[in-house]
This record gives structure tokens, sequence and C-alpha cells, in this order.
């Protein structure tokens, strides 16, 4: 069997987790508390998409918003792993959407159930090319962007983020432990909105990556 490539890391079927809420401006537009842990949740490796084919509507939502979010690629698995190493654990990273249907998300809210139907569906994760480590040196300190048909919506900087790299590493692994191909989106900034079919996404990791897509429905 040929050596897997951590270049082509969304063919491995593995974990995708999920921090919310981990800017405040993003989360006092959605009237969320700021959070004192992060929050987690999970999408299923089938919720990658990749520039060429389009994000689906699916077809219980009528509110489908873009988050742009920075994402780390896991190149050394481990359990527990300290604020001090975590890095050595990162292969690289991924330019990422959270998409969620935002009203579906606003019900399970509402009732207290989980968020499985608003972040989990197929092409929930558009993603980009897989960057490597040296092409970011400070994760940390980059500026991420998204425009909608042209028009600027989000443009934050991880700078911003209440939970740093290190720490969510070594947080998630802690009780979930890491393994080579995972990959970690690490929340979204301001400037959430609802796209709809035929629009076309635009984002971008200041001009070190960029990627496109477009809108459509899901067909029965
Ligand atoms: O707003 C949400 O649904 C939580 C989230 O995913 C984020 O903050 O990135
Ligand atoms: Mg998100």
């Amino acid at each position: 069997m040929a050596a897997r490539n951590i270049s082509r890391f969304w063919e491995w079927g593995r974990k995708i987790i999920c921090v919310g809420r981990n800017y405040a401006d993003h989360a006092k537009e959605l009237k969320n508390a700021i959070p004192t842990e992060p929050v987690l949740f999970l999408k299923p490796p089938s919720a990658y998409v990749r520039e060429g084919s389009s994000i689906l509507v699916p077809m219980y939502s009528s509110n489908l918003h873009h988050e742009v979010e920075l994402g780390v690629v896991i190149g050394k698995g481990g359990t527990a792993i300290p604020q001090s190493t975590a890095m050595e654990h990162v292969a690289g990273y991924a330019l990422c959407l959270d998409m969620t249907a935002r009203d579906v998300q606003d019900e399970c809210k509402s009732k207290g159930l989980p968020w499985t139907m608003a972040k989990a569906f197929n092409t929930s994760c558009p993603i980009s090319e897989f960057i490597p480590k040296e092409r970011i040196p400070d994760p940390g300190n980059v500026k991420l962007w998204l425009k909608v048909n042209d028009q600027l919506r989000q443009n934050g900087c991880t700078s911003q983020m209440i939970f740093s790299i290190p720490y969510l590493i070594s947080y998630i692994s802690e009780f979930i432990t890491l393994e080579e191909g995972d990959l970690i989106l690490t929340g979204t900034p301001k400037g959430v909105s609802a796209v709809q079919q035929h629009d076309k996404l635009q984002a971008g990791i200041e001009d070190i990556v960029t990627m496109s897509f477009r809108v459509d429905r899901q067909h029965q």
C-alpha cells in the first residue's frame, strides 16, 4: 500500500473537532456568553467538500450561514498533550468553512438538543488545500477573510481567539485522543451571514491561501 500523504488528510476519514464561540465578537453577534471553557462539537469526515464541488443547502434549512475558520491538521497523535509541546503535533493548516444551518441550530439550542443536524450534514466542511506548517509561522496572528459575491463579510484575525491553538490541542487531547489526520476548526470571527443558491463564496488566509465555492440547493 502506498504511504498515506498528510497533504490529502481529508481522505483519511479522521475526526473533525470544532471549537465554537472562540471569538468574543462572534459570540456577541449571536448573543451567546463568552465561554470560560472551549465549546466543542464534531463533524464527520463525510462533511468535507473540496473546491470544484458545491456547498449544498440542506433541504430542511432556509438559513445556511458561512463561518470562516483556521483549521489545524494534526501530524502526530497524542493524549493529554501538554501546551508546551502542542505545536509539535501540528503538521499544517487548512482554511475551512464551518457551514451552519442557523435556523436548525437555533431550534436545537432552544430545545436543548445537540447541533448535529445544523453542523454535520454533507458539505458542511469546505476546505482548502493543505498548508504545510512552515507557511504559517505564527498561526496565532493571521488574518481570515470571506466574501460573498465579492462583498467582504468576514475579516478577522486569529489573534482574537479566546483559547490559543496550543491550549485547544492540550484541552481536547485530555479526553479525545488526537490522531494523525484529525482536523481542529478553531472558531469563527464575527460577520457570519446567510448564503443562497448560486452565491459565490471566496475565502482566504491573508494571501497565503484562497479558495472559492458555489452554493447550490440539495435536491431530493
Ligand atoms: O456560532 C456557532 O455556531 C459556534 C461556532 O461554530 C463558532 O463560533 O465558530
Ligand atoms: Mg464555527
